[in-house]
């Protein structure tokens, strides 16, 4: 069908244009006002003044439990010349919010009144006029105004507004938002687990939804409608007779065959930007139908929010009459250099903790298929198009997507990962609710560096040194020179061999990678795990001429697990996590320590402080038992303290800090 040739981009725009383009296009569109009751308005925006209807309080109030009197007669009163007033003739019990009884004008509190029988108190104190009493329209006087008009409505607006005599308000009508996730891959989210290849899991919905509720709008969730153009044709035609303000569709805004959104567009109404030199989110597309603004929102997770948060969320709030959103930002250092794309306005996700003193950004994943960067993340750093990069240790000014608060409360890891790290993060979040470790893994040397930039609290480590057998030492003797440092043992760790389930090739160790019949994938050079294999085959006494499979390189224990699960290698070299996540058989081979290397001068906070703790408890140890492939027999031990130039202690490790 000729109509549906792949599309090309129109004009990208800039996001700074893009954003003026639908400021002008939708930037006026208000819902329209209704009036509800005032106990129902709760986050709602005003879309008139509001004024009192009521004065309050709208009598003389007692402001305190006493007597009231007139304060004339009390006049002269002290110490050294008490004086005594008759009860029901010059002095009249009130409890506070009583009307004061006619002919008084204050309140002698109940503490300062004697009595000295049922019908006679005592004061030693003069009362002056108006003392302790509430004057009518003290707090409020009727006719003034209470509220201004495009203001969101808080709890004590309630309070006032219905006090003053309001029992319900005019506002904007909450936007409704119809959000109509597309494509023939998606099977619903009760199906996981039974996902086919090319098969995903929809979730974008709900992402959308949820982003439209925490905005203000009442999202209209749709079902799933496949990528065929008549379909989508109709769902859009429903959505536009439909009682929704906008319309949102995901996804199918880039250049694929089954894009069609742009044709939709073009068929049903304007289409006014598609592509906007953002990253994640590029492919976006805005425009209306009718009078209603369209918003087709690219596929991947990230861009889909990113887009979402520039166009969305904005229009949202102009609907109900409210500026633009504005957003806590922080300045902070960057942790690594950031290369980036001229032209592009790039969205970065980074971890933000504070590390001596500085706050220290360190990017995570860039990939806008990466959820987990943005459950992970901490703040946003947004580069700007005219910058190619940013060196690392240069200020930027990112924006908070956790309290401030909460960065006082952050570790920052940086390193290798490892599963018990996760425990470790779970038990020191269960022990204080507060504290939160972020981590970025960027292998065991990354986060040596890190630590000699002061930019981690803590790295986590794996890295032999072939010559001693030991682990991590001879690494802070040549990287850490100046930077002193605790080695703290988190586990040890089985490292082995993972085959086919069942072993069918009968492998035993070592001697079997030289077998004709068997295929071994291995790892990258400079890996710990590459490092290990080389060791123990050194300690084997052999090279590796004869093992089929050694050139061929992956990346991590996962990809190994994977040619192994999928029978393009028979035999490969990972941690035991990796073999018991696919199903597969695991041979052990040796054990590995995975240390944590902690600055000196962190040591003594005492988040640092509290990990230890976490550590050395029976209940971590215990849980990372539970895990298999790990003895956590030292976990906790210094296994060295290092000066910046010497080891300070002997090589006997022990739990003392
Ligand atoms: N040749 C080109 N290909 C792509 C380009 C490009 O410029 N040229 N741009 C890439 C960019 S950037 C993005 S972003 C994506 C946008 O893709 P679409 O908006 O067309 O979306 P799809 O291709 O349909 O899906 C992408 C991806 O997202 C998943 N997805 C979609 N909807 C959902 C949902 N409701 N829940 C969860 N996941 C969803 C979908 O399955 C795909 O994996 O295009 C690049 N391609
Ligand atoms: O711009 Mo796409 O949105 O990178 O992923």
């Amino acid at each position: 069908m000729a109509r549906f040739k792949r599309t090309i981009y129109l004009h990208m725009k800039t996001l700074e244009e893009a954003r003026a383009v639908w400021k002008e296009a939708v930037g006026e569109c208000r819902t329209a006002v209704e009036r509800i009751p005032t106990d129902e308005a709760l986050g709602r925006v005003t879309a008139e003044p509001v004024t009192a209807r009521l004065s309050v309080p709208h009598y003389h109030g007692a402001a305190m439990d006493g007597f009231a009197v007139k304060a004339s007669d009390t006049f002269g009163a002290s110490d050294v010349r008490p004086l005594r007033l008759e009860v029901g003739r010059r002095a009249f019990p009130v409890d506070t919010g009583d009307p004061m009884p006619e002919g008084t004008d204050a309140v002698v509190m109940i503490e300062h009144a004697e009595k000295v029988d049922d019908s006679t108190i005592e004061i030693r104190q003069a009362a002056f006029p108006w003392q302790h009493v509430r004057k009518v329209g003290e707090d409020i006087v009727a006719g003034e105004l209470l509220l201004p008009q495009q203001h969101r409505l808080r709890p004590a607006d309630l309070g006032a507004m219905l006090a003053a005599g309001v029992p319900d308000v005019p506002v904007y009508s909450l936007p409704r938002v119809w959000i109509q996730p597309t494509g023939t891959e998606l099977v619903p989210a009760r199906e996981a687990a039974r996902a086919q290849p090319g098969q995903i899991v929809e979730f974008n919905g709900t992402v959308i939804a949820s982003l439209v509720r925490e905005n203000g709008g009442v999202p209209m969730l749709q079902d799933v409608v496949p990528d065929d153009y008549e379909s989508l044709l109709d769902a859009v035609r429903r959505a536009a007779a439909c009682p929704a303000h906008v319309i949102v569709l995901n996804a199918g805004s880039s250049a694929g065959s089954e894009d069609y959104t742009v044709s939709l567009l073009k068929e049903l109404g304007t289409l006014l930007v598609h592509g906007v030199a953002m990253m994640p989110g590029k492919p976006v597309l805005l425009g209306l139908i009718g009078s209603k603004p369209f918003i087709g929102l690219p596929g991947y997770p990230v861009s889909a929010i990113m887009a979402f948060e520039q166009f969305v969320r904005p229009l949202l709030h102009w609907m109900q009459g409210l500026p633009d959103p504005a957003d806590p930002t922080v300045e902070a250092v960057l942790g690594r250099k950031m290369p980036s794309k001229l032209g592009l306005e790039e969205f970065v996700r980074v971890i933000l903790g504070r590390v001596q003193g500085r706050l220290v950004a360190m990017p995570l994943q860039r990939g806008a298929g990466v959820i987990t960067s943005l459950t992970r993340a901490d703040a946003l750093l947004r580069i700007p198009q005219d910058v190619e990069g940013i060196n690392e240790g240069e200020p930027v000014r990112v924006r908070l997507l956790r309290s401030e608060d909460a960065l006082e409360h952050t570790l920052i890891m940086i390193g290798s990962h490892d599963n018990t790290v996760d425990v470790l993060a779970s038990e020191l979040k269960s022990r204080d609710a507060r504290l939160h470790l972020s981590s970025s893994n960027v292998g065991s040397l990354g986060g040596l560096l890190a630590v000699r930039r002061g930019q981690a609290h803590f790295a986590g480590s794996h890295l032999l040194d072939p010559e001693t057998g030991q682990y991590n030492r001879r690494y802070v003797e040549r990287y850490l020179k100046g930077t002193p440092v605790r080695l703290v043992r988190l586990t040890r760790r089985r490292q082995g061999f993972l085959v086919a389930p069942g072993n069918p090739k009968k492998i035993r160790g070592i001697e079997d990678l030289f077998r004709d019949d068997v295929r071994f994938v291995n790892r990258q050079a400079g890996s710990g795990t590459r490092i290990l294999l080389d060791y123990e085959l050194e300690r084997a006494g052999r090279t590796p001429d004869g093992i089929i499979g050694y050139d061929w390189e992956e990346y991590t224990h996962m990809a190994v697990a994977v040619n192994v699960l999928s029978g393009t290698a028979d035999c490969g070299m990972a941690i035991y996590a990796a073999a018991k996540a696919l199903g597969l058989d695991f041979i052990p081979v040796c054990e590995e320590c995975y240390d944590l290397i902690i600055p000196e001068a962190c040591w003594d906070d005492p988040k640092i402080r509290l990990l230890l703790e976490v550590i050395r408890s029976d209940r971590f140890r215990q849980r990372v038992e539970a895990l298999g492939g790990y003895d956590p027999s030292e976990s906790g031990t210094v296994a060295g303290v290092w000066d910046g130039t010497t080891w300070r202690e002997s090589r006997v490790v022990s739990r003392e800090s």
